[in-house]
């Protein structure tokens, strides 16, 4: 079984979530592929092609928007055919400030993998800037929740 972690961050929140969702994969045995939107340009076609579970990590920019560097990715992915595989979406943002487009992003790229014929294996998981203890359990289950389904 091989999972791939696409992600993109300005300020490192969504790294380090990336990051922790890397080492729950590893430790359930999974082998994991991590890289950043801006690596993955060149692979853009390719980049879940070979995975079994595709995971997107993204922050939100803008009033709900898709951060720059993953816009071409994110069109890229919606005309996609990823059937027999497994997705999940974690979103970082900002309840207090920007609370009307909270995690938007995240909900945009649950859309896209919808039209993919993916197969949703866990809830959208959105957290407040940096995760927190509370939030690397909630990651955890959503990595064994994509490993089951
Ligand atoms: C200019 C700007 C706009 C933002 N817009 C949103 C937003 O619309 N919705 C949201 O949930 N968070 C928003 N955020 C908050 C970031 O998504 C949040 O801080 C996130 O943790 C950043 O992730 P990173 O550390 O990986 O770059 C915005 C941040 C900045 C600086």
């Amino acid at each position: 079984m091989l999972a791939k972690i696409v992600y993109a961050t300005m300020t490192g929140n969504t790294e380090e979530i990336s990051e922790i969702l890397e080492e729950e994969f590893q430790q359930q045995g999974v082998e994991v592929t991590r890289m950043e939107a801006d690596d993955a340009d060149d692979a853009d076609e390719e980049a879940f092609t070979d995975a079994d579970i595709c995971v997107i990590a993204t922050y939100t920019y803008n009033n709900g928007e898709v951060p720059d560097n993953f816009v071409y990715f994110e069109e890229n992915l919606r005309k996609q055919d990823l059937q027999g595989k497994v997705y999940g979406v974690v979103g970082s943002g900002d309840k207090e400030y920007h609370f009307a487009t909270y995690c938007f992003a995240a909900d945009t790229f649950d859309e896209d993998f919808k039209q993919t014929g993916a197969k949703k294996g866990a809830d959208v998981v959105k957290i407040d800037n940096k995760a927190d203890e509370k939030d690397k359990e909630v990651l955890k289950e959503f990595v064994i929740n994509l490993m089951n389904a």
